[in-house]
């Protein structure tokens, strides 16, 4: 594509220079330029693209988008904001793929990878081709791709999305997450539906106050365009948790139609009767396309939340109420949350993602309700992030738990018994006893710990990394997974 057709995207920018410059990729990232590419240069948090462009000429890119003109001798492209452009420049280039598959994005601090995956499940179990962008993986067609990053950057999402339109994706499920919001990564994304989880406390580091944290969430259902055409399929739906107090703002400022689901509250989709077990969970469904019993292997009441959201988004597009409900019995644990490791043991050890102070107590009150022995908590907090949720989940472990280990989860640059010590304000504070807990940097030795003094009908909550299958210590990632370590210490005890 030449450079002038990208160029005219974006009404307000300069070209300097050879317009017919003919453009093979988008990059922002210095590292990996190819022959051909444009090279958008972002002036970010810890560096500034425009120090990489020489480089990146170097390597290869045949021009530029700038903020600021560059004395190097290729075609340069001047926006005021490079990383808003790219999400312009990245729809234009891949050919607007998202305007021919139906695209449900899931927003919220906890509840994301879980209901996208939900959505995604009962879709596939009703014959459509999907595709998923989340946390833990991507697919495109067949094909299933680990994932840095919860939501990408444009240029990436806009790829992926392309190659889901070659394979005829019918439906992309993705994780919308706030950093992603709030930078733009999805600007250009045309949501079918917009589901939103709940709004609790998590990643103030990035947006200082919940306040801020609250509209950059609302980003997404404040830029749902339409909801009145004639095409149903082109309809616009807000999904929205109606027992979260954080909805009314996302209801108001959207243009879509807005459904509502919940349990507490009135709403369009509604779950009562609700029993829990640790090996599932059953309750009724009432919604506008009537009612249903719901029997499925996700435990715990949060997961019910995920359930009745992706009910709500199936039932969106037109899939049977009783479809939905066969699809759902026959859907397996997310991986990595409340995930249980299996050995012949006479305790519980369940594998999970919580990592914000709802995700925790979530975990462990779900836990709490079938538990018969005790309650043993193995968890840690990730460096270079929201530190000051470390003491309140200190203090949510301290509600529920008989004995913790706090161990390190990532602990990236910071001082990982520094952050073990951050944890340790909030157990006193909720004056849990000394000898209850006992702090232990190296996470192997705590889940060893843990496993090793585990007693009949104990359960183990194993929390913060689930699906992980590394420990990023200093700038290194370690292998490491929850699930096979606490198999090997299983294993030790003769019960695997
Ligand atoms: C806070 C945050 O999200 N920052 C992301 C952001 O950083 P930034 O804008 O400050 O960029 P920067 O690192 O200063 O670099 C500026 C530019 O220089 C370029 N560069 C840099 C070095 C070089 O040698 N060559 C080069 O070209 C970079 O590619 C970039 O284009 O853009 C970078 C490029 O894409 C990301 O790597 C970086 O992710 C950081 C590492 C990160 O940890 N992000 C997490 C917090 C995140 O995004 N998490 C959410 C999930 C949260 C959740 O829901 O739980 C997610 O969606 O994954
Ligand atoms: N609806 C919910 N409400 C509260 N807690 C939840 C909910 N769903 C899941 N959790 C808890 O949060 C953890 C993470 O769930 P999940 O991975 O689905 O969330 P996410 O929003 O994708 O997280 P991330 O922001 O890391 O992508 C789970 O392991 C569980 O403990
Ligand atoms: N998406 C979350 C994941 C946190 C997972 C936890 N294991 C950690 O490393 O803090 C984040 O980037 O904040
Ligand atoms: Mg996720």
């Amino acid at each position: 594509m030449q450079l002038k057709e990208l160029a005219q995207t974006l009404v307000v920018s300069r070209l300097i220079g050879d317009g017919s410059t003919n453009i093979t990729g988008l990059q922002i990232d210095s590292r990996q330029i190819q022959q051909g590419d444009l090279f958008i240069c972002i002036t970010g948090q810890v560096s500034d693209g425009h120090d990489y462009a020489a480089t990146a000429v170097q390597k290869g890119a045949v021009a530029l988008v700038v903020e600021r003109i560059l004395d190097l001798n290729v075609p340069q492209l001047l926006v005021e904001n490079a990383r808003d452009a790219m999400a312009a420049l990245a729809c234009h280039y891949y050919g607007y793929p998202t305007t021919d598959m139906k695209v449900i994005g899931v927003t919220g601090t906890n509840g994301k990878t879980t209901t996208t995956n939900i959505i995604e499940h009962i879709l596939r179990y009703n014959h459509k081709q999907t595709g998923l962008m989340g946390t833990i993986q991507m697919k495109i067609g067949n094909e299933y791709t680990v994932m840095e990053r919860t939501t990408m950057e444009s240029v990436q999402l806009q790829h992926a999305f392309s190659q889901m339109r070659d394979v005829h994706t019918d439906y992309c499920m993705m994780e919308v997450s706030s950093h992603a919001l709030d930078m733009n990564r999805v600007k250009g994304i045309r949501f079918r539906t917009a589901v939103f989880t709940n709004l609790t406390q998590d990643h103030l580091d990035y947006h200082v106050t919940m306040d801020n944290y609250h509209q950059a969430k609302n980003l997404l259902f404040s830029r749902m365009d339409n909801t009145y055409y004639a095409d149903e399929n082109k309809r616009q739906y807000a999904v929205l948790n109606a027992d979260d107090p954080a909805y009314k703002l996302f209801k108001k400022s959207t243009a879509a139609q807005v459904i509502t689901y919940g349990i507490d509250n009135e709403c369009d989709v509604r779950a009562s009767k609700i029993s829990i077990t640790s090996q599932g969970t059953e309750f009724t469904v009432t919604t506008f396309a009537g009612e249903a019993h719901i029997q499925m292997k996700l435990v715990g009441k949060f997961n019910v939340y995920n359930t009745l959201g992706a009910i709500a988004a199936a039932l969106l597009e037109g899939i049977e109420l009783s479809e939905i409900k066969n699809s759902l019995k026959e859907i397996n644990v997310i991986e990595g949350r409340m995930e249980v490791v299996d050995g012949k043991q006479d305790f519980l050890v369940l594998v999970d993602y919580a990592h914000t102070p709802d995700g925790l107590r979530n975990a462990l009150s779900t836990i709490s309700e079938f538990a018969e022995g005790r309650i043993i908590t193995v968890f840690g907090n990730g460096g270079d992030r929201d530190r000051t949720k470390r003491p309140i989940m200190g203090m949510v472990a301290a509600e529920y738990s008989d004995y913790i280990y706090v161990t390190s989860d990532n602990p990236r640059t910071e001082d990982p018994s520094a952050i073990l010590q951050d944890i340790v304000p909030g157990l006193v504070e909720a004056g849990y006893e000394t000898d209850k807990y006992e702090l232990i940097v190296d996470r192997q030795v705590a889940i060893n710990k843990a496993i090793a003094e585990a007693g009949p009908k104990d359960v183990i909550l194993i929390a913060g990394k689930g699906h992980e299958t590394y420990q990023i210590i200093g700038k290194v990632k370690h292998d490491f997974d929850d699930r096979l370590i606490a198999k090997s210490a299983l294993e030790a005890r003769g019960l695997l």
